[in-house]
């Protein structure tokens, strides 16, 4: 079980400002951390999910020196045999939505899984720990609003509607964040809450 000082606050130290806002729908008040987010573009690395999830909280601790919460987000086409992977934040950039789903022209499989993996650790030097979310459904023309990211062409399995079309309670209720949000919450025991700031969640963009 995770020791998170008396009266401290976690950092989620993120770039991306539409998954802090997610983070906080999903969390609302049942987080019983003080939720403090920094924007620091921390490295992309290379590698398989948990390792690049472990690195990134490291240096994100380090650059901290306290309590840290990262995430990374994969966005895995199985035709590809997994990519693109950890690497869909370039793909996406130099493709778009439009692009992506191209990619996928002449296979016939177009399923795909969103995973999410969150890592914590109380400080640099300390142990990491993941966290993972995985959800599938299949890469789609792209369709809905284009605020965030790929959301548009990925179709959740069970719903005719893609990420960007589904209301954001839904999307929020299923999504690859959610689930792995889910399985954090669960290592944060009430029983061993003792910070101060309980209940509260400040979101501060620094
Ligand atoms: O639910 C999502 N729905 C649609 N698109 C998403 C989602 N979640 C992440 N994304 C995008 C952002 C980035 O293009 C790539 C992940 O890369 P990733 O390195 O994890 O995100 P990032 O660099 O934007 O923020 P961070 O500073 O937390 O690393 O997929
Ligand atoms: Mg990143």
């Amino acid at each position: 079980t995770m020791a998170v000082p008396a009266g401290r606050s976690v950092v989620f130290v993120t770039g991306n400002a539409k998954k802090l806002e997610e983070v906080i729908q999903i969390l609302g008040d049942r987080f019983p951390y003080k939720l403090v987010s920094k924007k620091i573009d921390l490295p992309e690395y290379q590698g398989e999910p948990d390792e690049i999830s472990i690195q990134k909280c490291r240096e994100a601790a380090k650059e901290i020196d306290g309590p840290v919460i990262v995430e990374d987000t994969c966005l895995c086409f199985t035709a590809l045999g997994g990519l693109p992977g950890p690497y869909i934040k370039w793909f996406l950039d130099k493709l778009k939505p439009e692009g992506l789903y191209k990619l996928l022209t002449g296979f016939e499989d177009k399923s795909a899984w969103a995973l999410c993996t969150f890592a914590f650790s109380a400080g640099k030097d300390e142990p990491v720990q993941l966290f993972r979310g995985k959800t599938e459904g299949r890469i789609v023309e792209p369709r809905g609003p284009r605020d965030f990211g790929w959301d548009p062409c990925f179709q959740p399995d069970g719903y005719d509607k893609t990420y960007a079309e589904l209301p954001k309670e839904v999307k929020n209720s299923i999504s690859h964040r959610f689930r792995a949000l889910a399985a954090m919450k669960h290592e944060f025991p009430p029983d061993l809450l003792k910070c101060t700031n309980t209940c509260s969640i400040l979101a501060t963009l620094f």
